[in-house]
Order: C-alpha cells, then structure tokens, then sequence
C-alpha cells in the first residue's frame, strides 16, 4: 500500500497521520495519533482507520519534557512498531517568510531558505525542520513536502499586511503574515458541507489551541489574522502574551537588563496563561483549578477572543457566522459558552445543549449569527497537498526509496 505520512508539530503537541494514497488521487486515513501535553501531562494517543484505538501511552513528563522528546517517543513507535513505509512524507512548517505562498518539495535549498526564519518562530521551526534534515540525510530521494502556515494568508490586502514602520522594513520581510493557515485553509474548504448558506459570507474562525489565533474569512479567503511578524502577536496562548505594548519589551531590557534571548525566552515560552496564571499553560488544568491566578487567566483569555472578533467583524464589515476549532474551541464547551456570552452584543446565543455535546451547530435557531464547531484536519490539507505535489512533479519517483 502506498502512503503518505504526515508530521505536525505545534507547540504543545506532535500530530502525526498516515494516508493511503488510493485510485484517482484520493486519499484515505490510515492512523492519526498525538503526543500531547508536553510540558504539562505528556501522553501518546493512536488510532487506526476506523477509529480503532492504537496505543493510549501516559509519559513521565521528566521522560517527555519537549517537542524534540516528543518526536523521538512518536517516531519511534511509528518505525520500529508500526513499520510505516511511506511514499513521500509532508511537514507542516510554520514560518515561510514573504518566499513561499505554497506547499514547495524540500531539497537542500528550501531547507537552508527555511532556517533563516528560526528566530521568527522559535518554538516551532526548528522542531519542523529537524525531522526534515534527518529524512533528507537517511533517505535522499524520497520526496517531502513542506506546508506553511503562513502561505494561506498571503491573500491579505497590503494594508493588512502592512506595520506603519518604514518601507525598508517590510521589503526585507517584516510583514504581517499570519499562522494556523493550514487550520484555517481546512476550515475554508469544508465550510460548504458544515454551513452551506453561510461558507462564503463573512466568517470568523476562532482556532484555540496551545497557540492560539482568529482569521476573518470572506468568500473562503483570509483577509486579517489576529497574528502577524511572528506567532507572538494577537491573543493569549498557553506560554506565549498575545498582543502586548512594545514598550514591554523595552522595558525588559533597560530597566531589567534582560538580553535579546532572554526576552525571547520569556516572551514565548514564560507569558500567556502560564505566566498570568502560574498555574499551567494547559487550558484543562486551568478549568481544574480553584486557583484565583487560574481564573484570571481564563478570563483574560475569553475577553480577549471577544476584543479580537469586533476587531475581525470590522475587518470583514460584518458577520455571518462564528467558528470555533483547535483544541481548546473543539472540546471545551465552558470556554465556547463563555466566549458566547462575549458575543451576545452580536446577537450571538448558543444553545447549551448542543454546545456541551460538541455539536457542529451550537447556537439557537433564534441566534442572529450562527455559531460552529468544526474539527480542524491540518494533516489532511498537509497530505492533499503532498499528493498534488508528488503528482505534478515528474521528477519525483515516490516509490524509489522507503523510510525504513
Ligand atoms: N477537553 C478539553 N478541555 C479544555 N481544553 C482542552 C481540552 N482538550 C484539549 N484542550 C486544550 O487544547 C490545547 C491544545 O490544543 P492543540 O490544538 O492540540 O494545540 P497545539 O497544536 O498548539 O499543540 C491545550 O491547552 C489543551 O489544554
Ligand atoms: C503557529 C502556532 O502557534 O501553532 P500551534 O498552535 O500549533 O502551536
Ligand atoms: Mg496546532
């Protein structure tokens, strides 16, 4: 059987899914797992075609403290007990710069372009590219495909993706890019099935995750992110501020004498609910708590969803329907209550029910806006692009040599 396989790795989690590439260019799901909780509560989830559990594996978080660990305990399990043999393996890259506004095959030269963006994402790039370099290194000829978050934002307007600094700056590539955009391009592409009268209105997608972001879609299109110049910016997230005054920074480093690492230390993995919290950085143990700091986090965390939907709803000039995904907007129905309650002013009103048993519509027939939860499939955009690469490009002969 010939089959893709697909890495994901995000900043507290490894995603990981095997695809069969079947007649016609149609691929089928063959395993889809996760070590999630990294840094919090590591554990290692699998299952198989059907939904088949695989393996459910809780890790000592001494035993699993990072995403390399991470990668090492999945890819492990993956080769040595799975015995996955892939066709052609697809990454998800976070950063692509202002080079790459689509899926590009990996050799030496996409490599070496996409380590000049590692200080723009620091949490993720390295962790995409090093699983990268050891594929290229081990098996030189079998294809890989890296995908960008940033690639499905480049769509935006120039005064979207503009800072108001001077001009020089943006042409070396201090832009406002964007990230989740594989989430987001899922989310577009199957928007149509979920919500048929609205998909190609003007809709907000709320991704909430360890990383968090919010996309205003119009027509299917991004036109504005709460993200920009690198995934710090926007809402709060599990380590990471969200919008903050730059004069934070500044005040870092004269009045704490903090260096250029250590403020980056600090901004991406010290801030966010973790920082504010000095709980956890994981929205569960957050819920858990009775912790008064835990509250306060949450709190920040919902109000600042709502500040960024009316800046969104003003991007788009209005709004048709509000979706939630990601971790923490697919499985916590208190947080999508809350960020409801957020949304009253909009007319919004879910319907509790729906919403507790994660429904794909969670709003009352009476709501003016509808509101969504839709499980985001970034390793599927990942494969369909893979594919459409191998398959466009004489070049690759994906069955010449196998991860062994
Ligand atoms: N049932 C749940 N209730 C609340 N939060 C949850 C639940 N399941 C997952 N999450 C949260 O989702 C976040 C991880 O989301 P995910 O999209 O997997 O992140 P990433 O891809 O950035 O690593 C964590 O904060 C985790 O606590
Ligand atoms: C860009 C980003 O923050 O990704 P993730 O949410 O997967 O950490
Ligand atoms: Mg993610």
């Amino acid at each position: 059987m010939d089959t893709i396989l697909v890495v994901n790795a995000g900043s507290s989690s490894v995603k990981f899914q095997v695809f069969s590439v079947e007649g016609e260019g149609r691929l089928r799901r063959q395993l889809k797992g996760q070590m999630d909780g990294i840094g919090s509560r590591p554990r290692l989830r699998a299952s198989g075609a059907n939904g088949d559990p695989l393996a459910d594996r809780a890790y000592p978080i001494e035993t699993v403290p990072d995403v390399p660990a991470a990668m090492g305990v999945a890819g492990e399990w993956l080769r040595d007990e799975l015995r996955i043999h892939p066709i052609a393996v697809g990454h998800r890259v976070v950063h692509g710069g202002p080079e790459y506004d689509r899926p590009v095959l990996i050799d030496h030269g996409v490599v070496a372009r996409l380590e000049r963006f590692v200080s723009l994402a620091p949490l993720h790039q390295p962790h995409n590219l090093s699983p990268i370099r050891s594929i290229l290194a081990g098996f030189p000829t079998l294809p890989q495909v890296a995908c960008f978050d940033t690639a499905f934002h480049r769509t935006h307007s120039a005064v979207a993706d503009h800072y108001a600094i001077p001009h020089q700056l943006h042409a070396e590539g201090v832009r406002r890019y964007g990230f989740h955009g594989l989430s987001y391009e899922y989310i577009a592409k199957t928007l149509p099935q979920t919500a048929p009268g609205v998909a190609k209105g003007r809709v907000i997608v709320a991704h909430l995750g360890s990383g968090a972001s919010m996309c205003a879609l119009k027509g299917g299109q991004s036109v504005e992110s709460t993200m920009g110049f690198t995934a710090l910016d926007g809402l709060p997230m599990g380590t990471r501020p969200g919008q903050i005054d730059p004069g934070v920074v500044l005040y870092l480093i004269s009045e704490r004498g903090m260096s250029a690492s250590n403020v980056q230390n600090f901004l991406y993995r010290d801030c966010g609910l973790k920082g504010l919290s000095g709980v956890s950085n994981d929205m569960r143990e957050l819920e858990a708590s009775q912790d008064a700091k835990a509250k306060l986090a949450i709190d920040y965390f919902v109000y600042r969803i709502g500040l960024n939907a009316g800046m969104l709803a003003a991007a788009l000039q209005g709004l048709d329907a509000f979706v939630f995904t990601a971790g923490i907007g697919e499985n916590s129905a208190s947080i999508r209550a809350r960020v409801g309650e957020q949304l009253g002013w909009f007319g919004v009103k879910l319907d509790p029910t729906e919403n507790s048993r994660n429904a794909r519509l969670i709003s009352r027939p009476d709501s003016l806006i509808p509101v969504y939860v839709v499980p985001t499939d970034e390793e599927l955009m990942i494969a369909q692009h893979t594919l459409a690469l191998l398959v466009n490009t004489p070049s690759t002969n994906p069955r010449q040599e196998r991860v062994s």
